[in-house]
């Protein structure tokens, strides 16, 4: 399996044929919030281009939960904070997320034959899925800071050593995450709709035994889990 990484801000600048396997990573805090949620219980996450977009598909479906980052605002459900959710129970419901990195990162591989959203949470399951899916080359899109982010980076040569057989041991990459500015500005509140454990939440390493696979649906996104026993 070769591996490639990508950064987001090079895929929505120069748009180019789409990757065959695509994995999105963003560790702090959309796709860590994504797999809280689907523990606990919602069914499916449509990811949404736009607040606009996550607005009207909420006044379209009123029972949907409407999640954007940031502070709390009118029309939203939720924030994404995977701290916050974890109190919230979502048994069978739809979310719609829209966050500033994340989110964007699987629209822009839409085109993809498989997309999977990961962060450390999923990370193993993620890379047995590559493995059992022996795809022959994968791309990896760091989301967070235009493609920069550090914790992204790591969790992404994490899970590609991981997918590709290496003896590979997390300690390193989650350090490197957990030192990440993302962390800090988490820590100290620099950043909106957070509760004091995001960070350590996003640090739990193989928290879930699932995948997350998104695809598109009657020309939306949508994100769901992929069991890995
Ligand atoms: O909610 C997040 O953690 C970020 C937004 S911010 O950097 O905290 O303002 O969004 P994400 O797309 O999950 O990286
Ligand atoms: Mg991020």
């Amino acid at each position: 399996m070769d591996t490639r990484f990508s950064n987001i801000a090079d895929l929505v600048e120069t748009p180019s044929e789409p990757p065959s396997v695509a994995v999105v990573i963003d560790v702090m805090r959309a796709y860590t919030v994504a797999a809280w949620a689907f523990a606990q219980g919602a069914e499916k996450i449509v990811l949404a281009e736009s607040l606009d977009e996550a607005l009207a598909l909420k006044a379209r479906h009123p029972d949907w939960v409407a999640l954007k980052d940031g502070p709390p605002a009118p029309g939203f459900d939720a924030v994404n904070s995977p701290g916050l959710l974890r109190s919230v129970d979502l048994g069978g419901r739809t979310v719609v997320q829209k966050t500033t990195a994340g989110t964007v990162g699987a629209l822009a591989v839409k085109g993809a034959r498989l997309v999977l959203c990961a962060g450390f949470v999923v990370a193993e399951a993620t890379a047995r899925l590559l493995r059992t899916h022996d795809a022959p080359d994968v791309v990896f899109v760091v989301t967070g800071e235009d493609g920069r982010a550090e914790e992204d980076l790591a969790c992404a040569q994490y899970i590609a050593g991981r997918a590709t057989g290496a003896g590979t041991d997390a300690a390193e990459f989650l350090r490197r995450a957990a030192a990440s500015r993302a962390a800090v500005e988490l820590a100290q509140g620099i950043r909106q709709g957070v509760h004091p454990d995001d960070v350590a939440l996003c640090l739990e390493l193989d928290r879930f035994p699932f995948a997350m696979v998104a695809a598109l649906e009657d020309s939306l996104m949508v994100l769901r889990p992929h069991a890995m026993p």
